[in-house]
C-alpha cells in the first residue's frame, strides 16, 4: 500500500490500490465525491476487491496509529459481518455474496475519514428455505450451530438434524471453522456497535428460523384443515414460538 500511495497512474504494476489511490487524489484535488464501480461475473472477485479498496482508503485517510481508530475499525469490520448474514456457498464461489452493496465512506476537508454507510440491495432471501447440493445457505446458520453454548442455549445441534440446511450436504468449507468465524461474527457486531441485546435478538431469531423449518403439517380431520405432524414438530414448534417470544 505503501508503494501505491501517491504514485503517478500507470506508474506501477496495475493493481486496484492505484485505482483506490487515483480517487483518492482526485477526491482531494477536485473536492469532489468519487465513484468506484466494481463488476464482474459471480467469483470474478468484486467481494475481495471492495475489500481490498477499503483496507486502502482506510490506510491512507486513517488516523495514525495510537489515535482512535473507531471509524477505520468499523469500516473493515463491516466485511465480515455483511459476509456472515449475506454471503453463501455456490457452485462457483465459496464466499459468494447474495446481495449487492453500496459503500460510502466519507472523508473530511483534511482526507481524514469521519463516517462510513453501507446500504444493501435484493438478498437472495429465497435461498433461507431452499438450497441444493453443493451449495449452502447463508454462514451465519452454520455458525451458529457450530457456536457451543450458545447453540445449546437455542437448542440448535448439528445442520444435518435442520431441513433449511440438510437439502444440501455440505456443511462445512475448505480452510474454514464454522465455530471461529461465530465468533469473529460476534466481534464485529460489537465493534460496529450492534448491543448485546441486539445480537441476542438477532441470533434468537436465527434460531427460530431453522426450528420453524422443522414443522411438519399432516391433514387433519375436518375439510382443508392441518394438524402438526408428529412430536419432533411440536417440539421445534414450541422452541420457535418461545425463542420469538
Ligand atoms: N485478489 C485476490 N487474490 C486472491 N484470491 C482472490 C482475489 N480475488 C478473489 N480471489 C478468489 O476468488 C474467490 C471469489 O472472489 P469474490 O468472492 O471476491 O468474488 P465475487 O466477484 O465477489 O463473487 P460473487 O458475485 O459470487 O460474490 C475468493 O474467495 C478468492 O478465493
Amino acid at each position: 500500500m505503501e508503494q501505491y500511495k501517491g504514485a503517478p497512474f500507470g506508474e506501477l504494476s496495475p493493481h486496484v490500490f492505484a485505482v483506490a489511490d487515483a480517487s483518492y487524489r482526485a477526491m482531494i484535488s477536485e473536492g469532489r465525491s468519487q465513484s468506484i464501480l466494481v463488476s464482474g461475473e459471480s467469483g470474478a472477485g468484486k467481494t475481495e476487491t471492495t475489500k481490498l479498496i477499503m483496507q486502502y482508503l482506510t490506510f491512507v485517510g486513517g488516523r495514525a496509529s495510537g489515535d482512535n481508530r473507531t471509524v477505520e475499525q468499523q469500516v473493515l469490520e463491516s466485511n465480515p459481518l455483511l459476509e456472515a448474514f449475506g454471503n453463501a456457498r455456490t457452485v462457483r464461489n465459496d464466499n459468494s455474496s447474495r446481495f449487492g452493496k453500496f459503500v460510502e465512506i466519507q472523508f473530511d476537508t483534511n482526507g481524514r475519514i469521519s463516517g462510513a454507510a453501507i446500504r444493501t440491495y435484493l438478498l437472495e432471501r429465497s435461498r433461507v428455505v431452499q438450497i441444493t447440493n453443493p451449495e449452502r445457505n447463508y454462514h451465519c446458520f452454520y455458525q451458529l450451530c457450530a457456536s457451543g453454548r450458545d447453540a445449546e442455549k437455542y437448542k440448535l445441534d448439528h445442520p444435518s438434524h435442520f431441513r433449511y440446511l440438510n437439502q444440501s450436504k455440505t456443511y462445512e468449507l475448505d480452510g474454514v471453522s464454522n465455530a471461529e468465524e461465530y465468533i469473529r461474527t460476534r466481534r464485529a457486531m460489537d465493534i460496529v456497535g450492534i448491543s448485546h441485546e441486539d445480537q441476542e435478538a438477532i441470533f434468537r431469531t436465527l434460531a427460530a428460523i431453522l426450528h420453524l423449518g422443522n414443522v411438519e403439517f399432516s391433514p387433519g380431520k375436518e375439510y382443508d384443515s392441518s394438524v402438526l405432524k408428529d412430536e419432533k414438530s411440536s417440539f421445534h414448534l414450541g422452541v420457535a414460538s418461545n425463542l420469538l417470544m
